[in-house]
């Protein structure tokens, strides 16, 4: 049992640890499908995995081990990353279309499959034959061709928005200390993450928490190494972002009604009206403007809320000049099947390079959210050190997926960041124990044992 965090810390994955297994790999492949038939050799849980011991994809060369003698690649980077698909050629998004399609025809149409599988009872051991409609992928094809399905169109490179400052903190109830907020930042910044949201400059009426929008913006403007973005739900929220120093903005509507007046005080149209005043002024500033699309599963008044809706609003974003548009699960109650089907219909009207998702993790779903995203091809995960989160206006809704966590499955599976997950649980624990709270990360957790 290691007792010592410092040398907890010193045995963290990175993105480049040392060689797995090729039987390691297997293993995960089938722990990423979900094949619930199959029974793994675990290792004790009782002290965290020594490194070697972890299943990693991030030291096998990815055209070698995704590519059959069929696939062209020769491990190109085209910007976005190396082809994970086989028999293509190695362009990730410039093929993206077509590799969608294939991907859809094959991943959705084998609902018909009526197959008689042993099924191992996960908590008796015991084995017993039915027959049931489930994926063909176990009974049709070798290990290689599940696994390159599971990774078909998965990036190479992942960038993670950061939210712990905003998201995080917006709902926390004692007032946090703008120094802390600062210092937040700061660490978040030099731990690799590329984009840190920095705070809300929203009503200090609504969201007491962050009205000290313009203090934390001047303190930090001039970081370097980052962008921080800022949220505003108005124009005279983004003429304040702009004079304290923001560098970008971020504008947040919602798929649901309700919500979007709950949170706005506003309808979705006349949101979408005052994000056209926000983008239109940030265009001769020449600022760039991120949007979200809230509650794009489920609202806490109005239940499931229909892909179409989350569509219409991504494309009015979008097409007023969003340059990417984070889909929000604001109470956290999507799944695998919730979130593909709502992805797709977004997929239709945004180009997938600019679509980023955003996972509460109030049911734990997010992670298994997450890989599905991945494997349509998205790019840009919103996640928050420590877990911390959750919208004072949606009743419910917990902690955003935890920075840490998303961290450990993306270098797990051999994706790179550029983000040291090291720091990242460090500037956790720093931000727990000044709100006096346990980290809502499993990984920390795990770590810490
Ligand atoms: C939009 C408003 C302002 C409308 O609020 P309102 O009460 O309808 O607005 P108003 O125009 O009547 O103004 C009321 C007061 O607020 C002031 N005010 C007006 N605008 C601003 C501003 N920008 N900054 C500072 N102050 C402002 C304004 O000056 C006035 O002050 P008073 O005269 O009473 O002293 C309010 O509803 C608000 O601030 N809402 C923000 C709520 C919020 O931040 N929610 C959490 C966001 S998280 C989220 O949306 C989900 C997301 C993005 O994380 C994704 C996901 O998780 O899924």
């Amino acid at each position: 049992m290691l007792s010592n965090k410092h040398e907890v810390i010193d045995q963290l994955p990175t993105e480049n640890y040392p060689p797995s297994s090729s039987s390691s790999f297997h293993q995960l492949c089938l722990i990423v499908s979900g094949a619930s038939f199959f029974k793994f050799e675990m290792s004790s849980l009782e002290e965290p995995l020594g490194l070697d011991k972890l299943p990693s994809l991030s030291t096998i060369d990815l055209s070698r081990r995704f590519s059959s003698n069929r696939c062209s690649t020769s491990g190109e980077e085209n910007g976005l990353g190396y082809c994970w698909i086989e028999g293509k050629t190695c362009g990730s998004f410039n093929s993206y279309k077509d590799d969608f399609k294939e991907y859809r025809r094959e991943a959705f149409n084998r609902r018909n499959h009526k197959r008689e599988i042993t099924h191992i009872d996960s908590e008796n051991g015991y084995h017993s034959r039915y027959t049931t409609k489930l994926s063909s992928y176990c009974n049709d094809t070798g290990p290689r061709d599940i696994t390159n399905k599971i990774f078909k169109g998965m990036p190479s490179y992942v960038k993670i928005v950061e939210v712990g400052p905003r998201d995080g903190l917006q709902n926390e109830k004692n007032m946090v200390p703008t120094s802390v907020k600062i210092e937040l930042i700061h660490r978040l910044v030099s731990s690799g993450l590329s984009v840190v949201e920095a705070t809300s400059f929203v009503s200090p009426k609504w969201v007491p928490q962050l009205a000290d929008a313009k203090d934390v913006v001047e303190a930090v403007k001039n970081l370097e190494g980052a962008r921080l973005p800022v949220l505003t739900p108005n124009l005279k929220g983004f003429e304040a972002a702009v004079a304290a120093g923001a560098k970008e903005i971020a504008v947040f509507a919602s798929a649901s009604e309700s919500f979007s007046k709950a949170n706005i005080n506003c309808t979705i149209e006349e949101s979408l009206v005052r994000y056209r005043d926000i983008t239109n002024a940030s265009k001769k500033l020449n600022i760039p403007v991120r949007g979200y699309v809230s509650c794009v599963i489920g609202c806490p008044t109005e239940g499931a809320i229909s892909p179409t809706k989350v569509a219409y609003v991504a494309k009015q974003l979008h097409e007023m000049g969003c340059m990417e548009i984070s889909l929000g699960d604001t109470i956290g109650i999507g799944t695998p099947g919730t979130v593909v089907p709502m992805l797709e219909a977004v997929m239709e009207v945004v180009p997938v390079e600019k679509i980023a998702v955003h996972f509460h993790d109030t049911y734990g779903q997010s992670l298994a959210n997450i890989l599905v995203s991945l494997q349509m091809g998205i790019s840009v995960v919103d996640s928050s050190v420590a877990g911390l989160g959750g919208c004072p206006y949606a009743k419910g809704a917990s902690g955003n997926v935890a920075t840490e966590d998303v961290l450990y499955m993306l270098h797990g599976l051999g994706i790179k960041t550029n983000v040291d997950l090291r720091k990242v649980l460090q500037t956790g624990d720093f931000i727990c124990k000044k709100l006096g709270r346990l980290s809502g990360s499993k990984v920390a957790v795990a770590y810490k044992m």
